[in-house]
């Protein structure tokens, strides 16, 4: 596990676009598939990406899916694909066949199998699990991370890509990405900024399996860990 500790959120954000970007130039002619999690934490990076490093991307090449959906439409502002269309999809060259949505306005367990489709139908795959370029994950302040929330590590062992689950603390629906499919990954990332994230960085990075977040942290094979000075301050 690897951790990269920035100044600020801005920083932070910053470093890791250039770090997705370095990535893809390793191998020009790849397709980068890469899952987006949701959350206001990315909201910085897809704002950012958009204004100062539209034209460094190549557009062409980067494939968008989500780790998780609130099930609602995507006008609503809970939905995640709903606030990166906003700040980034709508505002740069990026064809509509490259994004791959979660249809939160439809029942979520014949989505989450629709979706785990889709991704195996995209990209390669193990053991019948997606292999994705990159997995970007966030962090709750209760240590969930996808929306698997503390008390539902089942979901961590799931043996389906992607699941219908719900939110505990208001019941809201929604559709994840599972432990194996983000183990999977090629590299997990996650992007952890403020303050009220500082116990959940000193879980993840210090001590074992104490929830869901720290749980991929030890057992994905590649892990980079983005935080800013703030969410870093209890290490
Ligand atoms: O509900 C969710 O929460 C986490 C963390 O969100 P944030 O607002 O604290 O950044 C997020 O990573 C997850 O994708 C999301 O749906």
């Amino acid at each position: 596990m690897k951790l990269l500790k920035y100044k600020t959120a801005n920083e932070t954000a910053s470093a890791l676009i250039e770090r997705l970007l370095d990535l893809m130039s390793m191998d020009e002619k790849k397709k980068f598939h890469i899952a987006f999690s949701g959350g206001s934490t990315p909201a910085l990076m897809f704002d950012m990406w958009a204004n100062e490093y539209k034209d460094d991307t190549d557009w062409s090449r980067l494939y968008v899916y989500w780790v998780d959906e609130r099930c609602v439409p995507p006008e609503d502002s809970d939905s995640n694909y709903g606030l990166m269309k906003k700040l980034l999809l709508d505002q740069v060259p990026i064809s509509e066949n490259q994004i791959f949505r979660m249809r939160g306005e439809d029942d979520p367990a014949q989505e989450a199998k629709r979706y785990t489709a889709i991704t195996l139908e995209q990209m390669s795959e193990v053991n019948g699990f997606p292999k994705f370029d990159v997995v970007l994950l966030g962090a709750g302040d209760d240590g969930h991370t996808s929306s698997i929330f503390p008390g539902q590590e089942e979901l961590l062992t799931s043996q389906e890509p992607f699941v219908a689950c719900h939110n505990p603390y208001n019941g809201q629906e929604r559709i994840a990405m599972t432990g194996h499919t983000i183990i999977n990954a090629d590299l997990v990332v996650f992007l952890i900024t403020g303050e009220n994230k500082a116990d959940v960085v000193a879980d993840i990075y210090s001590s074992g399996d104490t929830g869901p977040a720290a749980y991929i942290a030890h057992h994905a094979s590649l892990v980079e860990i983005f935080i800013d000075d703030l969410a870093g301050n209890k290490l």
